[in-house]
């Protein structure tokens, strides 16, 4: 624990995704996954990795807020650091220079996961132990004091059942908005054929190829797979329920995104409109911190709680955001995909299950099949599900020959680009 902090470094690493539209949606339609990508050096050769999801030329302004952050991490050990980690966490959201720019959101709040995430990833290869463990012997020990009792769900069986079965995943991998039929037809098929029985269809630019690719879909996964939307906060709160409304003969599971993130009531009042159509709002992915998610959850706002391993203040706030939904007893189905975010967000979820939900009840993990190969550790699916991550570490180290490649902009594919 003695690793004493002796230098940050943060890389600009962008992947050309935009090429074939992967992960395109409604309002990213050209969006290149890219990564501020952090690494922490110790004294003792210990190194820790940490990143953050971003989208193009915005990793640029996420590496500067890093660079800023860098002094407040410099020069701390590892025991420091986390035998007050709350104080830490402060340290680097409440830095007086820095805290108007947030507070605890947007870009510093990005950098701030960045940076605690490489910390996180420090502190779990310093005990041998992925990060999941490492959260749940916490536990064990009772190293965690939290209002909402967690200790009476913890139980050996759940790891167990987790390291022979996984977690269940969906897969957004289909249908990207920019693909064409063809395409979400043959990756459809793939899917089906590989075990994938949830399914997540971007829509929100047009309602009639909505209804054309929502039908084709449905029609794909047969009724009794599980379909769910994503709207990317393209619509204003009337817009979405009568869009959704159009969209429920297809039977989705949820409507992620309908509208601003921001807007708190907005969600509610669609909550209340879909209710009837046994449709449920899933958000989070910008849901830019635990408070807001403290408003969305007592205002009967959403319905799924997709936390976020990079938009939160990492394991720190994450975990928070378990814990209340948790109390107010809303399943957690974290968002993933990306550049990372499966790698990352897989240790929460285990968490999650393992120690505060003990349940899978409408729960399941995102997944999208881009980019894994980038990583040292890249997660396991096996028959739609995320097998327990084994090695040491929060699992986001990438190949120092991928990091180079793709740095921007003097990586080989952006001088190819460019
Ligand atoms: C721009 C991203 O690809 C976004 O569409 C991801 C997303 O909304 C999701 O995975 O959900
Ligand atoms: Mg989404």
């Amino acid at each position: 624990m003695l690793h004493k902090i002796i230098n940050l470094t943060v890389r600009d690493v962008r992947f050309p995704t935009s090429v074939e539209q992967h992960g395109s949606d409604a309002m990213h339609t050209d969006p290149d996954y890219s990564a501020a990508y952090v690494v922490l050096d110790t004294d003792r050769g210990l190194r820790g990795f940490g990143l953050t999801f971003t989208l193009g030329k915005g990793t640029e302004i996420v590496v500067c807020a890093v660079e800023a952050l860098a002094a407040l991490v410099v020069g701390k050990s590892l025991q420091e650091i986390v035998s007050d980690f709350r104080g830490f966490y402060r340290l680097l959201t409440s830095d007086g220079q820095m805290r108007w720019l947030g507070p605890e959101k947007g870009v510093t709040h990005l950098a701030t996961a960045a940076v605690l995430n490489a910390v996180w990833d420090l502190w779990a290869r310093s005990e041998g132990k992925p990060l999941w463990k490492l959260l749940v012997d916490m536990v064990s020990h009772r190293k965690f004091r939290s209002k909402v009792c967690v200790q009476d769900v913890i139980t050996i069986s759940c790891s167990v059942c987790m390291q022979k079965e996984g977690y269940p995943a969906y897969t957004t991998s289909c249908a990207w908005l920019g693909y064409p039929d063809q395409q979400l037809k043959q990756l459809c098929t793939d899917a089906l054929k590989s075990g994938w029985t949830k399914f997540k269809v971007k829509v929100g630019a047009d309602l009639e190829d909505d209804i054309r690719r929502c039908r084709l879909i449905r029609q794909m996964i047969g009724p009794n797979n599980t379909l769910m939307i994503d709207a990317n906060q393209r619509w204003d709160v009337a817009e979405a329920i009568s869009w959704v409304s159009r969209l429920s003969e297809f039977k989705p599971l949820w409507i992620e995104e309908p509208t601003s993130p921001d807007d708190i009531l907005g969600h509610a009042a669609i909550s209340k409109a879909l209710a009837p159509l046994g449709i449920g709002v899933a958000t989070g992915e910008q849901c830019h911190n635990r408070v807001m998610f403290k408003q969305f959850l007592q205002a009967s706002a959403l319905q799924f709680v997709q936390i976020d391993s990079c938009r939160l203040g990492s394991v720190n706030e994450n975990l928070a955001v378990l814990l209340m939904a948790h109390k107010f007893q809303v399943p957690v189905c974290p968002h993933a995909g990306g550049v990372g975010l499966c790698e990352l967000v897989q240790h929460l979820i285990l968490f999650d299950y393992i120690c505060v939900s003990a349940s899978l009840d409408s729960r399941m993990c995102e997944y999208v099949d881009h980019l894994h190969k980038h990583f040292t550790s890249p997660v396991v699916i096996q028959d739609a599900h995320y097998m327990p991550p084994k090695d040491p570490g929060y699992s986001c180290e990438m190949l120092e020959a991928s990091v180079q490649k793709h740095q921007y902009p003097e990586g080989d594919v952006w001088k190819l680009q460019l």
